[in-house]
């Protein structure tokens, strides 16, 4: 009789953990196969509801909510909080883990045939749930995200580099394709939602707009613009051949902070980024040294390659004159 095979090769994960990851990467594999089927698995795009902080819920956001709430429930996992949900969860009261999790991210996306994923953030669990969560980022213990796309993939650090697992279709296995993934030092592409220009601050508008100037502008070089509208799809590009992602805070009522969410989204992707090299903050300051004041709150988030955040950072700390954007010559950047 044969084994039965892990659903995924396990070499690079600590045992402790491989019991939390495998849970994951079953939900994640059966979640792949519905949103290949698209419409045939019933109306996985449409508007269900709200969410605690009044973003609209999707079918397919909840269903795999739902799925990774119950998976997980004997892997050791103490607390659960989720995008979807109001309050932390107590799944295992003996449980070592706290997960936060982003179950369906970009599910704008989820009708359009485009990429979108799953965002997880791991914690050793306190006694406080809130605790377990309200923490700098650089305190996570593992974070990964599943990408459903063209392939399905998933992107997992524990804090010793990244390692890329691609799920095989014949043996629904996740089976490891790079075992250090490590960021791509020259692109010359930059991520943002553009149509928020106008809302945007003084020195995000002077990066933008000097990319924007290209080979005519400060830069003396040519960019490409890329915006799919799912983080995980950003970080998936960023990460396999180099670039920038920019979600700005903004003038939009409610956009104060940006859109993302700082213990679901940003921490998570921060941890990764900077595993693989690049670099994450909120615009100045580094993303994994912040503290999250609630479990829903939102944070400005600037992620990529190194030398592209710390230019952004630059801009931030730019003379107010430099920064105009009717100031055509940054002195700065003049190159
Ligand atoms: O529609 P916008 O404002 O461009 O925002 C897109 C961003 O919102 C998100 O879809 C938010 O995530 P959710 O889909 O989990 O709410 C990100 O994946 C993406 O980067
Ligand atoms: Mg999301
Ligand atoms: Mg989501």
């Amino acid at each position: 009789m044969n084994a039965i095979q892990p659903v995924i090769e396990p070499h690079h994960i600590p045992a402790g953990s491989l019991a939390l990851i495998t849970g994951l990467c079953r939900v994640a594999e059966a979640l792949s196969r519905s949103i290949a089927m698209g419409p045939l698995a019933g109306a996985l795009g449409r508007e269900v509801g709200q969410n605690a902080d009044g973003d609209t819920q999707k079918a397919l956001d909840l269903q795999a909510d739902i799925a990774f709430c119950s998976a997980i429930r004997n892997c050791g996992v103490r607390w659960y909080a989720s995008e979807e949900q109001d309050e932390i969860q107590e799944l295992a009261p003996e449980g070592r883990f706290a997960l936060a999790i982003d179950p369906l991210d970009g599910s704008s996306n989820i009708d359009v045939n485009v990429s979108i994923g799953t965002i997880f953030s791991v914690f050793e669990a306190k006694a406080d749930a809130e605790g377990s969560f309200l923490r700098p980022g650089r305190e996570q213990i593992a974070a990964g995200y599943f990408i459903y796309g063209p392939q399905t993939a998933l992107i997992l650090t524990f804090g010793a580099g990244v390692q890329h697992y691609v799920l095989e279709p014949m043996t629904r296995r996740f089976r490891l394709a790079n075992d250090r993934l490590l960021i791509p030092e020259s692109s010359s592409e930059f991520a943002i939602n553009a149509s928020n220009y106008r809302h945007w601050s003084r020195p995000v508008r002077a990066y933008i707009d000097d990319c924007l100037a290209g080979d005519q502008g400060p830069r003396a070089k040519n960019f490409n613009m890329r915006w799919v509208a799912s983080l995980v799809a950003e970080t998936h590009r960023i990460l396999s051949r180099g670039g920038i992602f920019l979600y700005p805070s903004d003038s939009r009522p409610g956009y104060e902070k940006g859109r993302l969410r700082t213990v679901y989204e940003c921490a998570p992707i921060a941890f990764l980024i900077e595993q693989a090299g690049g670099r994450a903050t909120s615009g100045s300051d580094r993303l994994l040294d912040h503290t999250a004041v609630t479990l829903h709150e939102r944070t400005p988030f600037v992620f990529g390659t190194a030398d592209k955040v710390d230019r952004v950072t630059a801009y931030h700390d730019l003379p107010e004159q430099e920064v105009s954007a009717l100031f055509g010559a940054r002195g700065l950047f003049r190159s």
